[in-house]
């Protein structure tokens, strides 16, 4: 609620908004919007200026260090530029949330990896390096690491970037059946639109630190608001 993030110069400049439980949050708007700021504030990262962040309710402002490692067990963020720790295989960088914030057998480790592996059909990828893997490939095992410890809130910060459209859909597939199964509450930023309103529940828009639109997807299609407009539709006449 109200929320302001500010660095060199104000990024957030009093974003309100509620994320339903359950559904899967399209979060868009033009580059340096303060999407991704959004997204990490959200998340306990950075934390506000002024303004509250509620998560599972409770207030993050309000918790202790102890208090913020709860909530973010139930957490799970895929960064935008995938964040694999390079020197860690595949199957180690899946298990890293499991071990940071759980104390689970080593067994049941190897047997959550290999579920989540099987789930982004890279089954029998625990020995390989993320080095060695393709684009799509990476996102696929973020998304893996994610999810592993079953959060109830899951963030994504650009999941399909630089991939091709079918790869895309894939992803977007992916985040929505997981939404499905696990009833996860999620938000997603994506610069593919498009792409992001065929699983989007709701949208909030972004624009200069400021949510200029928020609404349904049906809602945001038919915007008549000049930037929604714009932005939704992929034109090059308009403000933006
Ligand atoms: N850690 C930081 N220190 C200083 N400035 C920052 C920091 N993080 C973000 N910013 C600034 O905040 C603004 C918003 O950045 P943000 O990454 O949230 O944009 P975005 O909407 O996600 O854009 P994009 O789609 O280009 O990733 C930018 O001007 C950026 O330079």
């Amino acid at each position: 609620m109200d929320v302001h993030v500010a660095f060199r110069q104000p990024v957030l400049r009093g974003v309100s908004l509620e994320v339903p439980e359950g559904c899967i949050y399209a979060l868009i708007g033009p580059g340096a919007a303060g999407k991704s700021v959004l997204l990490k504030t959200l998340a306990g990262l950075i934390r506000p200026s002024q303004g509250r962040v509620e998560l599972l309710g409770r207030t993050l402002g309000e918790l202790d260090e102890a208090g913020l490692m709860e909530v973010r067990r139930d957490v799970g963020m895929l960064f935008q530029n995938y964040a694999l720790f390079d020197f860690m295989t595949v199957g180690e960088n899946i298990a890293f949330p499991l071990r940071r914030l759980f104390s689970l057998g080593e067994r049941e480790i190897q047997e959550r990896v290999a579920e989540r592996l099987a789930r982004v059909s890279l089954p029998g990828f625990e020995p390989r390096l993320p080095a060695g893997l393709s684009g799509g490939q990476k996102k696929r095992v973020g998304v893996a690491r994610a999810t592993v410890s079953r959060p109830r809130v899951l963030l994504y910060d650009e999941p399909t970037a630089g991939l091709d459209p079918v790869t895309s859909q894939k992803i977007y597939d992916l985040i929505r059946e997981e939404q499905r199964t696990h009833r996860t509450t999620n938000v997603v930023i994506s610069s593919d639109v498009r792409g992001l309103l065929t699983i989007a529940d709701r949208v909030g828009m972004l624009h200069g630190g400021k949510l200029i639109f928020e609404g349904t997807r049906e809602q945001a299609l038919a915007s008549e608001v000049p930037e929604v407009r714009q932005f939704v539709h992929g034109l090059t006449d308009g403000p933006l």
